[in-house]
């Protein structure tokens, strides 16, 4: 699904990013992980499009990301940015409908198809209740969850999720990790996404994107990467693993004043 080539990436002075040779399969589940300002946002943003590679190339399914006609692009990866600003009145229903404009090419108006997609992603996300409420009304966790339903109606088979459990209470982001890892599993969608909480991580993703932020990267299946003492170089903290079952538990080593 997707294929990098020596992506090198760059925020002013700074590789963030050296020589990413990556590939992500159709079905997998990945987690980026890193310090705050490693990169991880930066990368998602270059593998959405909208951000350029400072050297070498990414492809989504086979064709460099510049070969994409926009429209195209949008049947096919979904981007869930970290942040937004809700500048107009629009429903919840609205903006979740929004989300299926690049299927209307030849057409202004949504149709009933188009209700029920969003109506059924605003019930996975259990805000079917506030489709008519006005988003900027919508409390941090509720707006989030509305996000991530345009996300589920846009129906692509590549998601591209910036922290989506951000905002969201425990249960929730339970729901919501587990329901991106049954999309992999049952449809052969594949997620990337970027989280802080390694044990959420570790429990529903395949494989895991680290990274260090002065260049350095180590990507692989999580049994192989997600392990404390290579969390601990990436992470900038000593962090140790304990098993609850058949569970492994990261926590941060308390450091004794
Ligand atoms: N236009 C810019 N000019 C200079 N530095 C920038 C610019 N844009 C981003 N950066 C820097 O690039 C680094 C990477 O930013 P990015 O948002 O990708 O980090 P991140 O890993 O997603 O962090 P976080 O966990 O805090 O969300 C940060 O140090 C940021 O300050």
């Amino acid at each position: 699904m997707i294929h990098t080539q020596q992506l090198t990436l760059r925020a002013g002075a700074r590789t963030l990013i050296d020589q990413l040779t990556w590939h992500v399969e159709d079905g997998q589940c990945w987690s980026v992980i890193g310090r705050n300002g490693a990169g991880k946002s930066t990368l998602l943003r270059t593998l959405a499009g909208l951000c350029e590679p400072d050297a070498g190339s990414v492809s989504i399914g086979q064709r460099p990301l510049r070969d994409w006609p926009l429209e195209e692009l949008a049947r096919t990866r979904a981007f869930l940015a970290q942040s937004r600003s809700d500048a107009f009145a629009y429903t919840a229903l609205e903006t979740v409908l929004a989300a299926r404009h690049p299927y209307h090419s030849n057409r202004y108006w949504e149709g009933s198809d188009d209700h029920k997609l969003a109506l059924d992603a605003l019930a996975a996300m259990e805000v079917a209740d506030l489709a008519a409420r006005d988003v900027r009304t919508l409390s941090g966790g509720e707006r989030q969850r509305v996000a991530i339903a345009a996300m589920l109606a846009q129906d692509t088979p590549l998601l591209l999720l910036d922290e989506p459990a951000n905002a969201l209470d425990l249960a929730h982001q339970v729901s919501v990790m587990r329901l991106l890892a049954r999309l992999c599993r049952q449809q052969n969608k594949t997620v990337v996404m970027i989280g802080h909480d390694l044990n959420l991580a570790h429990s529903v993703s395949t494989h895991a994107l680290l990274l260090m932020g002065d260049g350095r990267w180590r990507a692989g299946p999580v049994a192989e990467v997600m392990q404390a003492p290579i969390l601990s170089e990436y992470l900038g903290h000593p962090i140790e693993t304990i098993q609850h079952g058949q569970r492994s538990i990261f926590i941060p080593t308390e450091e004794h004043a």
